[in-house]
């Protein structure tokens, strides 16, 4: 028995040994044999120490508030600043390590485009660190899955967001906003003009996507969302140690709560699927509601071939990542917006008349048709996502060993992160003029006149490019115009400038603007 328990003790320490130290010190070896480099790891925690102090240095020493600072764009520094040391030392493209996960920092879209394009591409998939620590966010949904999963889902999805789908929308999109305005406008009139518009705009984003993907009324939808808005911030504002083996271990209330909110998500989420299936049962497909999950729904019905039709489970997988995915992008894409013309003022006044050219002052005829004519529009909402991009990076795992030219090997298992941030803060992709806010630069071409085409990913990149971007700029232009045609915006001096990364890119301390009526 003794002996038994000894050969028990020591092939859980071996196990442990490999886990923590065997296996991450083989990969480090053969990613190191490719010529990378990087700052050296620590097992089990990797570099993760290391980025904390630095972005706590870096948090203590960049709250100040003076203009200049507002106007300065060159954010790189600010938001990732252990990878904007790492750059310094070991160039655009090294490695880095998220506890025992080996992860391949790339910001050189040259070496992006050798790694993943052609053939090479179906090799990549998403990381398992990031799918196991948000599952309760995503469950298995578009965002997370990879290989044929992916592409049956991809496939069905996809003409969900057709123009004319998304046409079915609008009315739902301005509703929301204009009971947004009309808050404003009573708080405006009783003489409170400052308002913290980063809050309101995710409220209202969260309203339009809660409805436009799974059409869920007021109440139901207060709860709904209530739940995922709390599930995020148990997951991310927390501290985590993402990559450590067993870290969940180290926060097991966390953990819990996290999984029991995602329960209760996932129950309400199949009760609305369960009462519109009985109700097209009950009054046939006519009942079908203009939102995206209605539009799954019915697609679903339709497909009686081969095609493997998506479970409720699976729908409420994808209704979560619509949810997740994009709300807050959308929000944060309409936030650093009106920061930006709070702060070129000129700007507005160009929207402004591009509105009351395109449509005559009459707001009801919108759809994507004449949306699409409000090109400036398009010109800021670009160059915001180059300067404040909403999605700062994104990542890929490869799924076996890949070979890239004749010498080098990704071994199978390293991660990739991409960072966005840096690409589109690149003077030597931009030029001298690239920490300037200068939307004319997208009026040639919609890279902007990046010196690379992989230097300007706001929606990612190949066959995952953003399912939801039409969605975004529909909901975008809306928002904007209907804000434009109502208030003026100024900066307000409480305003602090501290863009943060989590998860998404965010202003740390909301953004306070001062509003004034249009006459
Ligand atoms: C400004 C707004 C948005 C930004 C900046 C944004 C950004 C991105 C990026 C960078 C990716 C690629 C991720 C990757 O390759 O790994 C992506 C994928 C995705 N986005 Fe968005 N997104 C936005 C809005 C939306 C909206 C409104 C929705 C849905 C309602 C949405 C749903 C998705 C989904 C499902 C994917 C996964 C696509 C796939 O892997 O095939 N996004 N998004």
């Amino acid at each position: 028995m003794e002996s038994f328990v000894t050969l028990l003790f020591l092939l859980f320490s071996l196990a442990l040994l490999s886990v923590f130290w065997l296996l991450p010190s083989a990969s480090l070896r053969r990613l190191k044999s490719n010529g990378f480099l990087g700052p050296s790891p620590n097992f089990p925690f990797g570099n993760l120490m290391e980025m904390r102090q630095t972005s706590k240095t870096s948090s203590s020493s960049t709250t100040t508030t003076t203009t200049t600072t507002i106007g300065n764009h060159d954010i790189h520094s600010v938001v990732l600043p252990y990878f904007a040391r790492w750059k310094k030392l070991y160039g655009k493209v090294f490695v880095y390590w998220l506890g025992t996960e080996p992860f391949l920092y790339v910001a050189e879209p040259e070496f992006l485009k050798q790694i993943v394009s052609g053939v090479l591409s179906k090799s990549w998939g998403k990381p398992s660190v990031f799918r196991q620590d948000r599952r309760p966010m995503f469950g298995n949904g578009l965002v997370m899955v990879d290989g044929d999963y992916w592409q049956h889902h991809r496939h069905i999805i996809t003409p969900a967001f057709s123009p004319a789908n998304l046409n079915g929308m609008v009315s739902l999109m301005v509703e929301s906003t204009t009971s947004m305005i009309d808050e404003w406008s009573k708080r405006v009139r009783s003489g409170e003009s400052e308002i913290d518009v980063e809050k309101y705009i995710i409220r209202n984003a969260a309203e339009i996507i809660a409805k436009t993907s799974f059409g869920i009324s007021e109440d139901e939808g207060k709860i709904v969302f209530e739940k995922l808005q709390a599930m995020q911030t148990m997951l991310f504002k927390s501290q985590r140690f993402v990559g450590v083996p067993f870290s969940k271990l180290l926060s097991p209330m966390k953990s819990y709560e996290a999984w029991k909110l995602g329960k209760e998500i996932d129950h309400l989420l199949l009760s609305i699927i369960k009462s519109r299936k009985e109700n097209e049962l009950a009054y046939g497909t006519s009942t079908t509601h203009q939102d995206l999950l209605g539009i799954l729904l019915a697609r679903n019905q339709e497909n009686t071939g081969r095609e493997r039709k998506l479970t409720a489970r699976e729908l409420v997988d994808e209704c979560k990542t619509f949810f997740f995915g994009g709300h807050e992008t959308t929000a944060l894409a309409l936030t650093w917006t009106l920061f930006l013309l709070a702060l070129y003022p000129q700007w507005q006044d160009i929207l402004r008349d591009e509105i009351i050219e395109v449509f005559n002052g009459d707001h009801h005829s919108l759809d994507s048709t004449i949306l699409s004519k409000l090109t400036k529009m398009g010109w800021v909402l670009n160059e915001v996502l180059r300067l404040y991009s909403p999605a700062p990076n994104v990542t890929r795992q490869a799924i076996k060993d890949i070979k890239v030219g004749n010498k080098m090997v990704i071994p199978k298992g390293t991660n990739m992160w991409i960072d966005v941030v840096a690409m589109h803060h690149d003077e030597e992709l931009w030029g001298d003029d690239v920490n300037e806010f200068r939307p004319e630069r997208f009026k040639e071409s919609n890279n902007g006149g990046c010196k690379h085409r992989m230097g300007y990913l706001p929606f990612g990149f190949g066959g995952r490019l953003c399912v939801g971007r039409n969605l975004t700029m529909m909901e975008y232009k809306i928002v904007l115009t209907l804000l434009l045609s109502k208030f003026s915006f100024k900066v307000s001096p409480s305003y602090l400038h501290c863009p943060r990364y989590m998860l998404s890119l965010r202003p740390s301390h909301g953004v306070p603007l001062i509003l004034e009526p249009i006459q």
